[in-house]
């Protein structure tokens, strides 16, 4: 068996627990809620392992991984533990206590800001920067200015699910930062 059926059956067993709910947030987007996923261990031990097993590749090991407000801290805190890494929160606007750094970004269905806490990151440190999905792309490419604003370098971003038709892993692609990504949902 190769290594890319092992990862497709991954990615079918985890689409599974995806549920799409239609015209969530608003009229029109079809909302991918990954809440079923962490609900049974089984299936949650699976999404995290998919992670896990790659970034523990020594060619690959962050030094830190970075997770972006709110559902990338669920799987990014769990993933730097069971890689002995810290975690880093980029949190939206007004939640952060101490000094930092700002982006703003647009959303499909709106407009945020993120920030950093300026002693989050080391210059030179490797960072993962983690999220739950990919959408326009807009919260994943701020996350990164945040991180290299600081000397950080992102060495890879990952998702558990990708929307290629919102643009956001193109545009990405484009900045040169590689994507890895579990799940796709494509014009469904
Ligand atoms: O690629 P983009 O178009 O930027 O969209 C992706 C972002 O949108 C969602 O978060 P949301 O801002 O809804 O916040 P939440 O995690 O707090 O629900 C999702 O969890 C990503 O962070
Ligand atoms: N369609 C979508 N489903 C879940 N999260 C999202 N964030 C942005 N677009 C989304």
């Amino acid at each position: 068996m190769t290594a890319s059926t092992v990862q497709l059956d991954v990615s079918d067993f985890l689409r599974q627990h995806i549920r799409t709910v239609p015209d969530w947030p608003s009229t029109g987007v079809q909302f991918r809620d990954i809440t079923p996923l962490l609900q049974d261990p089984r299936v949650f031990r699976v999404l995290i392992d998919a992670f896990v097993h790659r970034y523990m590749a020594p060619g690959l090991r962050p030094d830190v991984v970075a997770g972006l407000d709110a559902r990338g801290f669920i799987i990014g805190a769990v993933v730097a533990y069971e890689l002995n890494v810290g975690f880093v929160p980029i949190r939206k606007k007004g939640k952060l206590p101490f000094t930092t750094v700002a982006e703003t970004y647009e959303l499909e269905y709106g407009s945020a800001t993120v920030e950093l806490h300026t002693d989050a990151i080391s210059n030179g440190q490797k960072v993962l920067l983690i999220d739950d999905l990919i959408a326009t792309g807009g919260t994943m490419i701020a996350g990164i200015k945040l991180l290299e604003r600081l000397g950080g370098i992102v060495t890879e971003c990952a998702v558990i699910v990708d929307l290629p038709e919102l643009g956001g892993s193109a545009k990405l692609a484009q900045t040169g930062k590689p994507l890895f990504k579990l799940v796709e949902f494509d014009g469904e």
